[in-house]
């Protein structure tokens, strides 16, 4: 029997080949007078490793361009391609697991579960995936560690400050070792210490762990720890 060709998709992806391509991306919001063209024409290329920085001014398109590479919205037209596997391509419930098990995501809100302590915020996604055992009770331990968040372990989204909720779902995107990581301004609710040591650990886990990394950011300051920088304006990439 031959393997379905949208199971083999996801597999590829699983291996890990690597990398995020965006292919000739346009992305319409609104519809009659009130279209916006949120992204005109857009090409991307990350490869595994790789730490990538998208600036722009405000409603230039860069949250649009994380939605698109995450499979969080479809594009009007245009491909996405997380390692190896196009994602477009993928079904409603196959991009969901795509997303879970290779895609990280840090939101300028962190959109942890109210009712989840900390670890149990990173634990979830491996316990849905039935992943959850030693090694990733451990994982989870240092990345809170690594996040400054060790002693919050146990609390609930509700007793963390703004910034311990931005550094829980950075630890939390980075649980899985996401082949491609999407960070939506990071810095906004941290100190500048914090943001620093925030930064460095994405370019950290990007070098070591061969994620494709995407940042999109108004601090100019993230530009040094990139390997690239774009800019966005009006909803294209230059
Ligand atoms: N649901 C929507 N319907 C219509 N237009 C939208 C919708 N969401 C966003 N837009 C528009 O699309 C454009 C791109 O928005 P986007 O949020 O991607 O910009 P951004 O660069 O991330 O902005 P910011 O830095 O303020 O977060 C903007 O002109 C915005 O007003």
């Amino acid at each position: 029997m031959t393997t379905p060709a949208t199971d083999h998709r996801v597999a590829s992806d699983a291996a890990g080949s690597g990398g995020l391509r965006l292919l000739d991306i346009t992305l319409t919001l609104g519809d009659g007078d009130t279209a916006v063209t949120a992204l005109d024409d857009v090409g991307l290329t990350v490869a595994a490793g790789e730490f990538v920085a998208v600036v722009g001014p405000s409603g230039s398109g860069k949250s649009s361009l994380l939605a698109v590479a995450g499979g969080l919205l479809k594009p009007t037209s245009g491909t996405v391609h997380i390692a190896g596997a196009e994602l477009t391509a993928l079904s409603d419930k196959e991009r969901t697991a795509a997303r879970r098990r290779h895609i990280g995501f840090v939101f300028q809100q962190s959109n942890l579960l109210a009712s989840l302590t900390v670890r149990e915020q990173l634990l979830l996604p491996l316990h849905i995936d039935g992943r959850l055992d030693a090694a990733a009770r451990t994982r989870a331990d240092e990345l809170i560690d690594a996040v400054g968040l060790s002693h919050r372990a146990g609390s609930r989204p509700h007793q963390l400050s703004g910034g311990e909720r931005q550094r829980a779902g950075l630890a939390r995107a980075l649980m899985t070792s996401p082949a491609v990581l999407l960070v939506d301004e990071p810095t906004s609710a941290l100190d500048r210490v914090r943001s620093a040591e925030a930064v460095q650990l994405i370019a950290e886990q990007t070098h070591e762990r061969g994620t494709a990394t995407v940042m999109v950011t108004h601090d100019t300051a993230i530009m040094d720890a990139a390997d690239r920088v774009y800019e966005m304006v009006d909803g294209r990439l230059t």
